[in-house]
């Protein structure tokens, strides 16, 4: 039988879709692609949170799934909303990609070097409230953050015509192109902490295809499934949406605990941001939810409001 992987038609979106049609090629599965354009490619106007969120690059695909046209869909992970529709399952969670974000500017080496009054690009609100506290910190209230929206090769675009001095975008994303010579600093996820998800890739399915959940059982990464099952459950338990500055981000230590850190910030910028971090001997998907349970409790507690 031959398989068919449903993709968007961005250049991330497509080396995703080959990278997995590579791995079940070489298990002996022949691979074609359907390459579609979904609601979130095709506003680009607008700033994610405000018209729709996360669900807008994934639906498109899950109805080619739905009416039989394709088989799986391949997301990057952050962008696949908590609660998958009614009738989906995510397959497996495959090996993770650099999970920080980059800092990619022609002439600041990083965010100390900015010239007074300079512009810095992003439109995550993770990104917006994580950049304010370490601008202000260094006294910076003269950066201005505007959104930028477009795909990857967009958004450098948009820096090299010099819309902006900087931009803030996804390490995996930007490796993945082989773009990683743009990348000018890493932010260590103690100074902008990533996205629950960020890059992790997920395979998507019908609940009731169960050959294929034992078909893509060897692509799965269990480490990384385990990490992004803590992350994403921080991001759930709190109603997570695009709309909510939301970070969880977690890693194995050498003692193999999971440690999971988790910050929420204020959407109108008032309230300081909250962070939290707690570790636990992970051993299953059901023990990586509850460390994201507790993690989210304890955000709550510290003041994060749903
Ligand atoms: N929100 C867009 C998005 N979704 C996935 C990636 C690439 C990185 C990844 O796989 O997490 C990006 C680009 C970015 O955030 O800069």
């Amino acid at each position: 039988m031959t398989l068919t992987i449903a993709t968007r038609e961005s250049r991330l979106a497509l080396w995703q879709a080959e990278h997995v049609q590579a791995r079940l090629q070489e298990l002996g599965h022949p691979v074609n692609l359907l390459g579609m354009t979904t609601r979130g490619d095709q506003i680009l106007d607008r700033s994610l949170s405000k018209v729709g969120g996360k669900g807008l690059f994934v639906k498109e695909l899950e109805t080619a799934l739905e009416e039989g046209r394709a088989d799986l869909a391949v997301h990057s992970l952050k962008d696949v909303p908590m609660e998958l529709p009614e009738g989906f399952v995510l397959a497996c969670v495959m090996e993770r990609e650099d999970p920080r974000d980059a800092w990619v500017s022609p002439h600041c080496p990083g965010l100390a070097d900015l010239p007074p009054q300079a512009v810095v690009g992003t439109s995550s609100l993770r990104r917006l409230v994580l950049l304010r506290e370490a601008l202000d910190r260094l006294g910076r209230q003269d950066v201005r953050i505007e959104p930028l929206r477009g795909n990857l090769d967009t958004r450098l675009r948009k820096l090299d015509e010099g819309q902006y001095h900087a931009i803030v975008l996804a390490a995996a994303g930007l490796k993945r192109l082989g773009l990683a010579q743009r990348i000018r600093a890493i932010f260590e996820p103690a100074q902008s902490l990533p996205a629950a998800g960020q890059g992790a890739l997920g395979i998507e399915v019908r609940a009731d295809r169960a050959d294929l959940l034992a078909l893509l059982k060897p692509l799965a990464h269990e480490p990384t499934w385990l990490r992004v099952a803590a992350e994403r459950e921080v991001s759930r338990s709190l109603g997570g949406s695009c709309s909510v500055p939301l970070a969880a981000y977690a890693d194995w230590s050498d003692d193999r605990l999971l440690h999971l850190e988790a910050a929420w910030g204020d959407p109108e910028g008032r309230l300081p941001v909250v962070r939290v971090q707690e570790a636990s001997p992970v051993r299953s998907l059901d023990e990586a939810v509850v460390l994201g349970q507790r993690v989210a409790l304890a955000l709550r507690a510290a003041g994060a409001q749903a």
